[in-house]
Formats: structure tokens, C-alpha cells, sequence
């Protein structure tokens, strides 16, 4: 291993001893502290993300404020893992959350600041050192987290950016200083990086990739799902893992709803990323837009049709696509990471509950309905993380967020997150 990492794999572990001790409010102060320089700086540093990544900018910026809000969130939160008394004949009779070490955060490109902040905060606050690897794009938005948390008080080495290629993975992770990982990304990646932690013994989360269902009926409002539909589908650019990708419209809707939400789509015009009128903007890499478009093109030849072409403009630029797709189309089976979205038609309700589930990934469905029969009805057997009622999917730091099946396990947010990196360690006895 590279002596640079190695050593700050140790700095990470040495700090690490100092700071499980430092009191959880003590820690809540220095959260609060770096919430308010993101807040105070949200534009200078949504520069850094829309420059690495192209996100328009008013989207960098509100993804910096909605850090800031998260991080007030835990810095208010209640201290759930305060030793807790066990009724039991014995004088010792308590459980202790011991945090567990350094965790490796293996982190993606589509949120640079969130995804990072998102699991470190927690991980932190229990008493955990972090060290990240970031996507390769996205190593000035490690470096400018990094030098937020030093801004704030945090001390040297309690969040380190490691400037490393996914190669370096396996050998920091077995690395004998690292005691978890939490990785957001790919399912390929995120089954290699749980396989090297699970030969180590070591603790993983994933947090991985989804085809989410956005479903309605002829009772939800249309024209506010028409809205947060496309909006869903084609905000940051169609690369994000909750975004809704499979509309599933009662037959009785198709009509009515159609025209509408495709006027909807059509307002996500390619614009310059810096300009804050600018809805959608290019992809994150042109690699990323050859696989869409691939994607757009198998789909065809499995019979999907279009709606709308998923037109290239640029190596990285589309206008954005939607196919009508049938069911038992494999393209039904893949994530797409990109502005193109998917239109399938269902007769009842059970056949809508039905296609949606149909898929490998259960992440944050959504269903627009008034019935509270059907909510229920959906609420107990949509496969996923989060099911949002007439609401498009857009995590919380108060709500539990996470996925079920192949898209990943573990709980991030809320106070959940808390206890993912730590021990319940038992005292008993006399
Ligand atoms: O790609 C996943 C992004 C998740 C965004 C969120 O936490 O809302």
C-alpha cells in the first residue's frame, strides 16, 4: 500500500482512540459549526460539484443546503446510544454502543457532497474515524468536505479524503485499521466491496442502485404527479438511484395523463450547468451516456416503443427519452442512469403492485392515489425502502432511508444510522 494511505489509515486509527471518548454533544457542536460553513458557502461550493459532475447549479447548491440540513439535524438529535439500564437480577445489567474503528466510505459521483456527508455524519457523531474514497471525478469535493470538517474543529484525521482509485479498495479495507464500509454505487460494486468486507469479518452497508415505480390512478392528482414525475425522473439528470424510472399508469388514465406529463418533460431543456434557469445539463461522463443510449437501443429491440426519442445531442447531452415498455422487456431488469424514462400500463391495481415488484431492486416507489384502501394496500406489499404516498421520492434526514432486495442494506438517516457502526455491547454481572 501507498505510504501516503497507509499512514493515514493509522493517523485515522490513532484519532480514533481520542475521539469515541469526546462527549456526543461536544460532537453535536462541531456538526453544527460545519453545517453553518456549508450553509454560509453553498454556492462556492456547488461550483465544485457542477464542475466535476455537471449538475446545474441550482441543483449543487440546494444539494450543499440540504447537507447543511441534515447535519442541524443530527447536531439537534437526541442521544440514542447512551448506555442503557436492562432490568435483570444482576448489579451490571447495561448495554453500551461501542462505536467500531475507521469506516471506509466508498462514495459515487451523482451527490458528491451528500452521499459522503450523508454517512459520514452519523458515523461520526457515534464515535467513528472516516476515511473516503471517492469517485475519481470528484476528489476536489472529498478534499473541500475534508477541509469543511477541519474548518468547523473537527480534529486531523477524524474525516480523511483518500485520493485513490477503486483498485486501492481491497487493500485499505482489509487494512487491519479499517473495522466497516459504506459504500453507495453500483450492485457490481457495491457485491465486491461487501465480499472483501464479509472474508474480513468487517461490517458493510450498501446503498445501491433502483428502478423505482412512480404508479397512478385515476384518483391522484394528475397534474401535480405529471409534475413530480418528470421531475423525478429527470432531475441531475436522470442519475439518481431513487428516481422514479417506471411510470405505471392505470389504463384508465393513459389518456389524460399522458399529454400532460410529456409537457412536463419536454420544460427539461439542455441548458449551460452554471446558469440557474438550467434544468437538465449534460451527464457525468460521455462513458455514461454510451450506456444509456445502448440501453435505449435494447429496449427497442425488445419491443419497446417510443414516446418520446431519447435523442443524442452531445457526447454527454440527450434529450431526454421515454419508452413504452412491456412487461417481460429485460430491459425491465437494468437500472437506467439517465434521462430516459419508462411508461408501462396496468389494469388494476394488483397488476400494478405486481409490475412494480417484477424487478431485482426495491428502492422508493411512489403511488398517487386518494383511496385509502389502495394506499394500505400498497404500503404493505411495494417491495422497498420507502413507499411515498402522492409524493415523489426525495429522502429525509428525520426518515430511515435505505433500500430492500438488490438495492442494498443497512439504514442511512434518521437516528437509525446511529447504531449501523457500532457495537451493542453487553455489560452484566455482579
Ligand atoms: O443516487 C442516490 C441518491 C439518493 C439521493 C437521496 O438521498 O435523496
Amino acid at each position: 500500500m501507498e505510504q501516503l494511505i497507509e499512514s493515514k489509515l493509522i493517523k485515522a486509527d490513532e484519532v480514533f482512540s481520542v475521539w469515541r471518548k469526546v462527549p456526543f454533544e461536544e460532537k453535536q457542536k462541531l456538526i453544527a459549526k460545519a453545517a453553518e460553513i456549508l450553509k454560509n458557502n453553498s454556492e462556492k461550493f456547488g461550483r465544485i460539484i457542477t464542475t466535476e459532475m455537471n449538475k446545474p447549479i441550482s441543483e449543487s447548491i440546494a444539494e450543499v443546503e440540504k447537507c447543511a440540513l441534515m447535519m442541524n439535524y443530527y447536531a439537534d438529535a437526541e442521544n440514542i446510544l447512551k448506555p442503557e439500564k436492562i432490568e435483570s437480577e444482576f448489579a451490571y445489567s447495561e448495554v453500551h454502543y461501542a462505536p467500531k474503528g475507521v469506516i471506509l466510505g466508498v462514495m459515487p459521483w451523482n451527490f458528491p457532497f451528500w452521499q459522503v456527508l450523508r454517512f459520514a455524519v452519523p458515523a461520526i457523531l457515534a464515535g467513528n474515524t472516516v476515511v473516503l474514497k471517492h469517485a475519481s471525478i470528484c476528489f476536489g469535493s472529498g478534499n473541500a468536505i475534508e477541509e469543511v470538517l477541519l474548518e468547523a474543529g473537527f480534529p486531523v484525521g477524524v474525516f480523511q479524503n483518500l485520493e485513490v482509485g477503486h483498485k486501492a479498495v481491497k487493500e485499505i479495507l482489509e487494512h487491519d485499521a479499517v473495522k466497516g464500509v459504506s459504500l453507495t454505487g453500483s450492485g457490481k460494486a457495491g457485491g465486491e466491496v461487501a465480499s472483501i468486507a464479509g472474508l474480513n469479518i468487517k461490517k458493510s452497508l450498501l446503498e445501491l442502485g433502483g428502478s423505482d415505480a412512480f404508479i397512478i390512478f385515476e384518483d391522484g392528482d394528475l397534474e401535480a404527479a405529471a409534475k413530480a414525475g418528470a421531475k423525478s425522473r429527470l432531475q441531475n439528470c436522470g442519475q439518481t438511484c431513487t428516481a422514479a424510472k417506471r411510470f405505471i399508469l392505470d389504463e384508465k388514465i393513459e389518456d389524460q395523463f399522458l399529454p400532460i406529463f410529456i409537457e412536463e418533460y419536454k420544460k427539461y431543456e439542455i441548458g449551460d450547468p452554471f446558469n440557474k434557469e438550467t434544468k437538465l445539463a449534460g451527464m457525468a461522463r460521455p462513458d455514461l451516456a454510451d450506456e444509456l443510449e445502448a440501453q435505449f437501443n435494447r429496449a427497442l429491440e425488445n419491443g419497446a416503443e417510443i414516446i418520446l426519442p431519447l435523442e443524442r445531442i452531445s457526447e454527454n447531452q440527450f434529450k431526454p427519452g421515454l419508452i413504452r415498455v412491456k412487461e417481460g422487456n429485460p430491459i425491465l431488469q437494468e437500472e437506467l442512469f439517465g434521462p430516459l424514462g419508462m411508461v408501462m400500463i396496468a389494469k388494476d391495481a394488483e397488476q400494478a403492485l405486481q409490475i412494480a415488484n417484477d424487478i431485482p431492486f426495491g428502492l422508493s416507489n411512489s403511488v398517487w392515489t386518494q383511496d385509502k384502501d389502495r394506499q394500505l394496500f400498497f404500503i404493505e406489499n411495494l417491495e422497498s425502502g420507502t413507499v411515498n404516498i402522492n409524493r415523489m421520492t426525495s429522502s429525509d434526514p428525520r426518515f430511515p432511508f435505505g433500500g430492500s432486495k438488490a438495492s442494498g442494506y443497512g439504514t442511512e438517516l434518521s437516528l437509525h444510522a446511529l447504531k449501523e457502526f457500532v457495537t451493542a455491547k453487553t455489560i452484566v454481572g455482579n
